[in-house]
């Protein structure tokens, strides 16, 4: 702080949040052609709300980045990561409410303008990209369609800045390190994982033995099920071993590394001691990320389809028919989510030892 107390210049509401600008931009296109569009301006306004919050969110997340770029990661840290993250949530809820605002658009109504827009799109909002990239969506994850758009469909400045960021590490990879880090995966004084081990295998066999005598499904479906509990039990084997776990990760089933993927297990079995309820609320943060966008994608492609039918998009895309992959496809943390599938009941793990607890509390996380 200074010495002498700050004596701030008086400031003046509209200059302050530079109104002038920000209620200046409001341009629609439609008078240069013909009758003014009444409804170009909500159009614009509800686009520019969105920029403004994605803006907001990338300023949480490069925060976010920064805290978990450091060697050790102490607890008053992991608060603020918690509180921020929830940040990010919080303003997707409220971005997921707003398709509601352009939807009191009648699909007639934006036909008045929408062929001035070509060959614009929401393709080229370079903040969203951002926000994916910065999140852990991979390039070669997109699809086709959209990988291609990287290098068409921007402007040459703003794909040198998002290669740029293509680059650095990206929350997922943060997370991912940070998990790998973790302490406790080896404590000799505690044999949880072999005990933890029989317990999913009992319950399989379980599984199996319901979907074997269940006497409604058809030879078909039964096969099938029993497919699935096969892979859901080979891809449990697969976390124990390391060759195995680089195989469903090459074939995309996971792709968490292995210890990350152990140590959120551990996390998410035992959140309730002190020492794993931060690092918990930050995986469930992430998991509530990747659902929010989920969800945004869904309700901007059903949007769409009311909108346009299956028109192509101004971008270029099939429109809605790439919208709804994109949906399926762009998928950051689903590795925690898919976690439930190993969750054991409370009553069935075994308490955490003291020794191990003393550990834990003395690594920190
Ligand atoms: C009338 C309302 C809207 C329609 C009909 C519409 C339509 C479309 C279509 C067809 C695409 C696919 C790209 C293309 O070929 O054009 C697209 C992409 C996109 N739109 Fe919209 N959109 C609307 C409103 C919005 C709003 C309000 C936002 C908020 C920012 C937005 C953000 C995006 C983004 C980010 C993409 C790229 C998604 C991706 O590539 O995964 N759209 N939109
Ligand atoms: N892609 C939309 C047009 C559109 O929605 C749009 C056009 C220009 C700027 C932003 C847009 N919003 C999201 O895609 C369409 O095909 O009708």
């Amino acid at each position: 702080m200074a010495d002498k107390p700050i004596k701030p210049d008086p400031v003046y509401y509209g200059d302050y949040l530079q109104l002038d600008k920000l209620l200046d931009a409001q341009q629609p296109v439609s008078p240069k052609y013909g009758p003014e569009a009444h409804d170009e301006t909500l159009f614009i306004v509800v686009h520019q709300a969105y920029e403004l919050w994605f803006k907001q969110m990338l300023h949480e997340l490069r925060s976010v980045h920064g805290l978990f770029k450091a060697e050790y990661l102490p607890d008053e840290h992991l608060m603020t990561v918690v509180h921020r993250l929830h940040r990010v949530v919080v303003i997707q809820e409220l971005l997921n409410q707003q398709i509601k605002v352009i939807e009191t658009m009648t699909p007639q109504d934006f036909l008045e303008f929408r062929d001035y827009l070509v060959p614009a799109s929401g393709f080229q909002s370079i903040q969203f990209k951002e926000l994916e990239i910065s999140l852990g969506l991979h390039r070669n994850q997109r699809i086709a369609f959209d990988q291609a758009s990287f290098y068409n469909r921007i402007q040459d400045e703003d794909r040198a800045y998002l290669e740029k960021l293509e680059q650095e590490p990206d929350l997922f990879q943060c997370v991912d390190e940070w998990l790998s880090r973790m302490p406790f995966l080896e404590m000799p004084e505690f044999t949880f994982w072999e005990h933890y081990q029989e317990a999913i295998e009992a319950e399989l066999s379980h599984d199996e033995a319901i979907v074997a005598g269940n006497e409604l499904l058809t030879a078909e479906e039964r096969e099938a099920e029993l497919a699935a509990i096969a892979g859901t039990r080979a891809n449990f084997h697969a976390l124990f071993d390391a060759e195995a776990y680089a195989a469903i990760q090459a074939e995309g089933r996971v792709r968490l590394s292995q210890r990350a993927m152990q140590a959120a297990l551990f996390i998410y079995m035992y959140r309730e001691e002190p020492v794993f309820n931060l690092p918990w609320q930050v995986l469930n943060s992430l998991v509530d990320i990747d659902e929010q966008l989920t969800i945004w994608r869904f309700r901007h492609v059903m949007m769409v389809q009311r909108m346009l039918g299956s028109k192509i998009g101004t971008g270029g895309s099939s429109g809605h028919d790439y919208l709804r992959k994109t949906t399926e496809r762009n998928r950051v943390f689903a590795d925690f989510m898919n976690l439930a599938t190993y969750l054991l009941p409370k009553r069935v793990l075994p308490p955490l030892p003291e020794p191990v607890k003393q550990a834990l509390r003395r690594g920190g996380s």
